[in-house]
């Protein structure tokens, strides 16, 4: 489990019993909550970062002889109105990165249409749903980006070139080329902070995420323990 900050791996981490331990591996330090299955990591804030960590985590895993089954990206998020109001969960059926492309006179072109690279990962169809029952998250598109938005004005761009977006994070499609790249499945989970749009910092209500964000995974992990990786 990746989120960006040691608050949203603690709020994570909330959910678990156990008491953690702490693994060094090279290049990161994991999490580990006592008598779990579960490896929380704080993966640092944006795409690249969330990428370097994620792989460095899931090749020490792989070398260890203990490949993950699974990789989520967790966190707090700015929510697309009305769709994901504050204190909301939203599960990515797509996770897609916003700003990966090049501007032209036409406006935007995703890498996709420059002839590389990948712009959406999807997750297991039946994964998202399992989560959405469990946690009551909203699943839609989960929005990547290096910017937060931070005006009317780029919040209805996104909104035009992406109708199913629910959400805006930083790190969900870093952490999703990570996994693809060992070919493990990938989630991503979010709460909801602040409104995207204009930037208003006043507005944003990080402790009632990071609070939906505890609640979500105490629902989440049980629900997990049911799901076969190897089906
Ligand atoms: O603008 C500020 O004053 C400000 C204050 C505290 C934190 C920030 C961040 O940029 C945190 C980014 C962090 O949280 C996720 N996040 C939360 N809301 C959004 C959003 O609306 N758009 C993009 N990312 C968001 C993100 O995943 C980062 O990890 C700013």
């Amino acid at each position: 489990m990746a989120t960006a900050v040691p608050a949203e791996r603690d709020a994570v981490a909330g959910a678990f019993p156990g008491p953690l331990r702490q693994l060094p591996r090279p290049g990161v330090t994991l999490h580990r909550p006592d008598g779990s299955g579960w490896d929380l990591l704080a993966a640092g804030v944006g795409p690249a970062l969330a990428a370097a960590s994620t792989a460095a985590a899931l090749t020490a895993a792989a070398l260890d002889g203990h490949p993950y089954d699974l990789v989520v990206s967790a966190g707090i998020a700015g929510g697309f109105a009305p769709h994901a109001p504050l204190g909301s969960l939203v599960v990515a059926d797509e996770i897609t990165a916003a700003d990966l492309g090049a501007e032209t006179a036409d406006g935007f072109l995703p890498v996709t249409e420059l002839g590389f690279g990948t712009v959406t990962h999807r997750p297991p169809a039946a994964l998202v749903r399992t989560v959405a029952e469990a946690t009551g998250a909203r699943p839609g598109t989960v929005l990547t980006g290096s910017t937060v938005t931070g005006t009317a004005a780029r919040a209805d761009a996104l909104r035009t070139r992406h109708p199913r977006a629910l959400a805006e994070a930083m790190e969900g499609f870093g952490v999703a080329e990570a996994a693809a790249a060992h070919g493990v499945p990938v989630l991503e989970l979010r709460a909801v902070s602040n409104p995207v749009g204009p930037r208003d910092r006043a507005a944003w209500r990080i402790g009632d995420a990071l609070a939906a964000l505890t609640d979500a995974f105490g629902k989440l992990t049980p629900a997990l323990e049911s799901w076969n990786p190897h089906e």
